[in-house]
């Protein structure tokens, strides 16, 4: 059989209990394997119902009528949310509240689902201390969870996310609380992330357009763009109330366009420009 290295989003209409209009319109979406999604839009666009359905946390613990289809690497939460679960990596908003609450020290927290995957000490204390390093937690490993400050926390709940490896990876605004060295370690590290399927909430424009491979904007509920970053932001709706990414800010000014016409939205592009005019 050929693996599908898809995740496919066809027609997907969500209610809420007890809500009449539907957070979520007729989303269609396909992504191939590897890429960094940012999901940007205006508050209340659903941003974090999308995340909580690729979660599968809709519909398997938040309830919510569901019409259409979503598979993710050939699985369906209806085919086993054990399998589905093990495939993905979550961190969700409010990342306190995703914490075990049972662990002593930030190393336990994030060695908590090694174990229960029952694998080897030896293999655990080698990817708790790999994964911490990679989220800047390395001296904090001996620390209690409950003690860290917003943005740590925030790094211990993608680390925890992270360690098991998920092949797919979905982080509702995972930098809110984090301040702009930690924001900038964080999308570095995003930016060398291989062979995994990333989601990412984020206001942070500039650091999407860095990373990111695809832009979904949602709007009222509906995917109203999807596309390379510099297409997207490139053909922004005034409705959508979305900033342009501040380089292509100032190629406007400039007047400094890509061959194509575009305006560059990140550093690679922007020296493109510079190219072009010289
Ligand atoms: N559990 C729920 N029950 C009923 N309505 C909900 C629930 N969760 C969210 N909503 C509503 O669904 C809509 C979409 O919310 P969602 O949180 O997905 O948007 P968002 O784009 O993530 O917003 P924000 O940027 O403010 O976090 C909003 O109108 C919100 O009030």
């Amino acid at each position: 059989m050929v693996e599908d290295k898809r995740i496919v989003i066809e027609n997907l209409t969500t209610r809420y209990p007890g809500t009449e209009q539907p957070q979520l319109r007729q989303i269609n979406a396909e992504v191939h394997t590897g890429q960094v999604v940012g999901i940007i839009g205006n508050s209340h666009s659903g941003k974090s119902t999308l995340c909580r359905v690729l979660a599968g946390v809709i519909p398997k613990i938040v309830s919510a009528e569901i019409e259409g289809d979503w598979h993710m690497l050939g699985r369906r939460v209806s085919d086993g949310w054990r399998a589905y679960n093990a495939m993905t990596g979550v961190v969700l908003q409010n990342p306190a509240g995703q914490l075990s609450g049972l662990a002593d020290t930030v190393a336990d927290e994030i060695a908590f689902d090694l174990i229960n995957q029952g694998m080897a000490e030896g293999l655990i204390q080698k990817r708790v201390v790999e994964v911490a390093t990679q989220m800047g937690l390395i001296e904090q490993l001996n620390l209690r969870p409950e003690s860290l400050s917003g943005g740590q926390i925030q790094r211990l709940a993608i680390a925890t996310a992270i360690a098991a490896n998920p092949a797919v990876l979905i982080m509702d605004d995972p930098t809110s609380e984090m301040d702009p060295l930690g924001r900038r370690q964080f999308f570095q590290w995003l930016a060398q992330v291989k062979e995994t399927n990333v989601f990412i909430v984020t206001s942070e424009i500039d650091d999407l357009c860095e990373v990111g491979d695809v832009v979904w904007v949602l709007n009222e509920g509906q995917m109203v763009a999807q596309g390379r970053p510099g297409e997207v932001f490139n053909h922004l709706a005034a409705d959508w109330q979305i900033p342009a990414p501040t380089i292509q800010q100032l190629a406007q000014k400039m007047d400094w366009h890509l061959a194509d016409g575009r305006y560059p939205v990140n550093d690679a592009e922007l020296k493109e420009a510079r190219y072009v005019h010289n």
